[in-house]
């Protein structure tokens, strides 16, 4: 999916520099590397918000470099985003939060309904459903973060440290979604993190970004 990518912000230096690898769909992947390696910049190329400086990088289909905006618009509706810092609608619900992308792909209001109270069973916060984002802890917002990401059955997940300054109970919940998405609707996964956890359900593959390069651990 990647060939000879290379990828900078602006004119400053390369940050990775002619990466090639190719991750199948319905595959579970883990992205790790040094701070300031370039995991985040990787993502963020995987969902089209800083484009191929060089090389070629395809993504569900989609060439992303020099895409028009039509086609990532159409890509970013099969893909659920799950960052460090929640981006939550802080105005909204938890439970309009996660309407969000069910009411954006056009889903009938009462099976949106059901899988807004699906997933907040999942991530445990079915008694929090009115409350205001800023209302729940950290931890919290997290789950519904992920509750987001996974509320339109994406093809692809990405995701930001999803874990990194969350206890060890609200981590464990975010592993669930994913395994279990990844298990039962086959949606690849792709996380970047500093620590791969130990009692992983699913198998994975493990690439690692170092200078530049992004090489697969195995
Ligand atoms: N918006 C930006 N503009 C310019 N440079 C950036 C920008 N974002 C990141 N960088 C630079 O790109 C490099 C890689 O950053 P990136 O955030 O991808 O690292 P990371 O591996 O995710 O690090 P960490 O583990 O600390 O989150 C760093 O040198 C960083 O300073």
């Amino acid at each position: 999916m990647a060939q000879d990518l290379s990828l900078s912000y602006s004119n400053s230096e390369t940050i990775i520099n002619k990466a090639n690898f190719s991750i199948d769909s319905g595959s579970f992947i883990f992205i790790t590397g040094a701070s300031g390696s370039g995991k985040s910049t990787l993502l963020k190329s995987l969902y089209g918000a800083l484009k191929p400086k060089q090389g070629s990088l395809i993504v569900g289909g989609v060439e992303l470099r020099g895409v028009t905006s039509a086609k990532l618009n159409f890509l970013r509706r099969h893909v659920g985003i799950v960052f460090q810092d929640y981006k939550l609608v802080k105005e909204w619900t938890i439970e309009k939060n996660i309407m969000l992308p069910l009411i954006i792909n056009g889903y009938e209001k009462g099976v949106t309904q059901n899988q807004v109270d699906s997933l907040l069973k999942h991530v445990r916060l079915k008694h929090q459903a009115g409350k205001y984002p800023l209302e729940l802890s950290g931890g919290e917002q997290q789950r519904v973060a992920m509750a987001r990401a996974l509320a339109h059955n994406p093809i692809l997940i990405l995701a930001d440290e999803p874990t990194g300054n969350l206890d060890d109970y609200s981590s464990q919940l975010i592993w669930n979604l994913l395994e279990g998405a990844n298990e039962q609707l086959k949606t690849t996964v792709i996380v970047v993190t500093h620590n791969i956890p130990r009692n992983m359900n699913v198998a994975y593959k493990h690439f690692n970004i170092e200078y530049g390069s992004v090489h697969e651990v195995v």
